[in-house]
């Protein structure tokens, strides 16, 4: 079943416990956490100390997107400090296999993440050692951009391969998701929807959860 995982990029930092208490009760699937360094993106974001104190306050899994360079310096803190899924930008990694392995050394699931102009045949040699696929739908770094259609050829290129290959790989999509362009991703191949400033900007978040599942029903 699809799943939808609110990016806490747009939240109410004030009161990060409650607003992922209400994600969770509005029926999230996963807590997608937003990792940046100002040197991989232009923007700095979170680092472990959240990922651990916001570790009690959901039992959902923590999917921790790490838009950072030099990532494997980082895994151990963030394995430690909670993260269920660790994220990797391939365009961040020099030994990618190296680091998909480190990833899957401490026990968490590992993920790839590729920018919208990185073209999608450089993971094809990886795929079967993920266990998930991360699809930017805006260039990384900051909250509220415009959906990239031209990513959606790359979802289906990679689903077929996903598919000859009998592969247990969930696909996830990040970057302008509302029930619109979720439609759209869900027809590609995808299984988990990353949403932002589309369910943190809703007074209503069950209602813009409703929604987009609403839009990717099977
Ligand atoms: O990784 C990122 C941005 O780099 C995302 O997770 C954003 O937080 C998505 O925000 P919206 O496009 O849904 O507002």
């Amino acid at each position: 079943m699809s799943k939808i995982a609110p990016s806490i990029l747009s939240a109410n930092f004030s009161q990060l416990g409650n607003e992922i208490a209400e994600v969770e009760a509005a029926g999230a699937d996963y807590i997608h956490v937003d990792v940046m360094d100002g040197h991989f993106v232009p923007n700095i974001t979170i680092g472990p100390l959240i990922v651990k104190a916001i570790r009690p306050v959901t039992t959902l899994p923590l999917d921790v997107h790490l838009m950072i360079d030099n990532p494997d310096q980082y895994i151990d803190i963030f394995a430690e400090s909670g993260a269920d899924i660790i994220t990797v930008h391939y365009e961040a990694c020099t030994h990618l296999h190296r680091t998909i392995m480190a990833i899957k050394e401490k026990g968490v699931k590992a993920g790839l993440v590729i920018n919208p102009a990185t073209p999608v045949e450089m993971i094809r040699p990886i795929m079967h050692e993920l266990d998930l696929l991360l699809f930017m739908t805006v260039n990384p770094g900051f909250g509220g951009q415009a959906f990239i259609p031209e990513v959606l050829d790359q979802i289906k290129q990679a689903d077929q391969w996903r598919k000859d290959m009998q592969l247990d790989l969930e696909f996830e999509v990040d970057g302008g998701i509302v029930p619109k362009t979720a439609a759209l991703c869900k027809e590609a191949g995808i299984d988990v929807f990353v949403s932002g400033s589309y369910i943190f900007g809703k007074a209503d978040r069950k209602q813009a959860i409703d929604a987009l599942r609403e839009a990717i029903r099977d």
